[in-house]
Parts: structure tokens; sequence; C-alpha cells
């Protein structure tokens, strides 16, 4: 894995990061809180982690029980982001360096619960942030497709665009994205974002727009019919999320000074429920019916199809490895292992 990692990485960047992995070399590497942990994407992150830094340097949080493997496999502790003084003990106790702020609520739930996502999204990240000001803490926050509107330029939408978002998650991901570069600004913050697409993974996610083109591998396995809640031409970005725990991993190592902007879009690439449909049905038989469900197709409907990703290739290396096609059978496989063995929750320790 750590050589995996080590050969996608731009020439600097893995210099800067062999400054890890060597022991006899400085500086030692970051100790790390992940928030939100037990979420799609927060324990793959931290194996990945884990594997580069050292198990006891990657603190996992959340507020749910943890499966006993987790517990097992080094670190965690319960945190609400709601708790700041809480917050401030585990940061303290564990001598934390730099923090993966994951808790949130995604766009479907979010639109269910506007109380409760302020409160998370909005008033969670305040609390983050104003530790990560106070203990000088670097702060990885995502951002993503959904911080754009129906104004923005659809294909390809840059990073700097109009964006006027309809939905309370993409309210407080522009707010994040701009207090964070505000807090850089004003007080020297070392604030890093990247707009994640839609994320593909055989973990399952908590409530987004997105969810269907994990949940069709699902469907395919176990059996060989999905019911998609998007319409069938419906165009967003997506990525694997091998590439996206790269790309935390490579913006987090990335020295501040090649860093021209603090929020980056990243792409790997984008298809359509008929696309993805298609592209399943080469390795097993699969129908579809399409039950669209308003209100996720109508939040789909105003996000972008392409996001143009040069800046985040150009300063700190992005060069995502999978396509749609290269992602299916790795997806199909890892649906299977986790639906007869429990394999992938293994898979990540
Ligand atoms: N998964 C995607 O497709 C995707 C795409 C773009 C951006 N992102 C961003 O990446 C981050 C992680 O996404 P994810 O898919 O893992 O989300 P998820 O919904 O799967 O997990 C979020 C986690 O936050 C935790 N949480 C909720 N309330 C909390 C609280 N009060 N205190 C502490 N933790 C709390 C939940 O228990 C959950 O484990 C989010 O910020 C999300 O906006 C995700
Ligand atoms: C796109 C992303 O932010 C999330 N998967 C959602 O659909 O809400």
């Amino acid at each position: 894995m750590l050589n995996r990692s080590r050969q996608i990485l731009s020439e600097p960047l893995r210099l800067q990061c062999c400054r890890y992995l060597a022991s006899d070399q400085k500086p030692t590497p970051p100790r790390t809180l992940i928030t939100g942990s037990l979420g799609q994407l927060g324990l793959t992150l931290a194996k990945e982690m884990r594997s580069r830094y050292g198990r006891e340097r990657v603190v996992c949080t959340d507020i749910r029980k943890p499966p006993k493997i987790v517990l097992q496999s080094g670190p965690y502790r319960y945190a609400n982001i709601l708790n700041k003084s809480g917050l401030e003990e585990i940061l303290v106790e564990h001598r934390i360096d730099q923090v993966v702020h994951f808790s949130a609520l995604l766009s479907a739930i979010g639109e269910q619960n506007v109380t409760l996502a302020l409160q998370v999204n909005i008033e969670g990240f305040h609390n983050i942030i104003d530790l990560c000001k106070i203990h000088e803490l670097k702060l990885f926050c995502p951002s993503t497709i959904g911080a754009f509107g129906p104004e923005t330029p659809k294909n390809p939408t840059p990073d700097l665009t109009l964006q006027r978002p309809k939905t309370i998650y993409g309210v407080s991901k522009v707010y994040m994205e701009l207090l964070g570069e505000y807090y850089h600004h004003r007080y020297g913050l070392d604030f890093r974002s990247a707009r994640f697409p839609g994320i593909i993974s055989a973990t399952t996610p908590g409530g987004g727009t997105t969810d269907y083109a994990v949940q069709i591998f699902y469907d395919a396995i176990e059996s060989g019919h999905h019911e998609c809640f998007l319409e069938p031409n419906t165009r967003l970005p997506m990525m694997y999320i091998s590439d996206c725990i790269q790309s935390v991993v490579q913006m987090m190592e990335c020295p501040a000074e090649e860093l021209t902007q603090r929020t980056y879009n990243i792409a790997a690439f984008s298809f359509t429920p008929a696309e993805i449909v298609a592209e399943v049905q080469k390795y097993v038989p699969l129908t579809v019916e399409y039950k669209v469900d308003k209100t996720r197709q109508k939040i789909a409907s105003t996000w972008p199809e392409v996001l143009e990703d040069k800046n985040a290739r150009k300063d700190w290396g992005w060069d995502p490895q999978y396509t749609l096609e290269k992602m299916v059978p790795y997806m199909l496989q890892k649906v299977k292992s986790q639906l007869h063995s429990e394999q992938v929750i293994k898979d990540l320790f």
C-alpha cells in the first residue's frame, strides 16, 4: 500500500513524503485527528495515514459506537464536534498537529433536517477552526460539487466561479471554504480544502445525492436489479475512494509555499446513471428501473457535470488513477467480498 501510494505522487511530493518515511530523518510524522471517522471516508483515510505515519499517530473520532475491529486498529475517541471543550481535551491530550474534519450532514439528509445540518456543518466547523487557530494546527476540510449551484458553469466548472448552492449542505460548504480562507488570510491558519466529486467505495455513504452510484454495485451483486433515484442522463463528477484518499494525503503533505490557493477542485471522471449501468452490465447481469426521487434529482440538476482541476494538478501533483472502466471491476469485487465475508471492514485494518 505504501509503495503504491508513493508511486503515484509527483516527484517533489514524493520527496516530501519520504521525509516522514525514513526513520533517521526529520521531521517526525504529524499526529492527525479525524472527525466523523466512521462515515464513508474516514476509516479508509485512517488506514492510509496509519501506514504512512504510524498507528498511534492517527486518532479516529466520531459520535457512534465503533465496531470492535476499529478499537483494535488504533486510537478511537468519542468526540461530538458540537462540544468544543471535549474536542479540545482530545486535541491536547493526543498532542495533535493536524485535523481532517469529515463530520458533516450530506446533501439529501441535510434537506431533511436543516437545523441539525446548520449545527453540525456550521457550528461544528466554528469549533474546529477556532481550536485549530488556538493550537496552531493544520486543517483539512473537504468541500464538494454541492458547493456550486444552477448559475455555475457546468462543464467545465472552474475553481473560481459563481457559487449559489440551493441546499443547506452546499451553503454550509461555501461558508466553510470562505471562513477557512479568511482564517488563513487573517491569522495564517494552514487551512486546506479540496472539492470532492461523489465518492464511490464499498463502504456505504451517509445520505448524499450521489449514493446511487454505490448502491448500484450492491444491487448488481445481490439481486441483479437496481432502482435508480436519478434520471438516466444526469451527469455528475465522481471519484473512486483510493483517489479521494490520495488527494487528502497529497494535499496535506504539500509544502505550503506550493499552494497558490486554499480550495481546489479535484476531478477524476463523470458519468450518468445510464453509463454506469452499461459499464456494470459488462460484468454482471443488471436490470434498472428509474424511480426518480424529486428532491435528489432537483439537487443533482443544480450541480456541475465536469470539474476543472488544472490548478490542483499544477500545484500539488493531483493525478487520479481510476477511470470508470477501471473502477467498476474493483468495486464489484469489493462489494462481493463485503457481502460474503465482511472482508471490506477487515481490509480497512
Ligand atoms: N462521500 C462523498 O461522496 C463526499 C463527497 C464530497 C464531499 N464529502 C465530504 O467528505 C466528508 C466525509 O464524508 P462522508 O461521506 O464520510 O460522510 P458520512 O455522512 O458518511 O459521515 C459523516 C460522519 O460524521 C459523523 N457526525 C455526524 N454528526 C456529528 C457530530 N455532531 N459530531 C461528530 N461527528 C458527527 C457521523 O456519525 C458520520 O460518521 C464530509 O465533510 C463530506 O461533506 C463527501
Ligand atoms: C457530492 C457529495 O458531497 C455527497 N456525496 C452528496 O451527494 O451529498
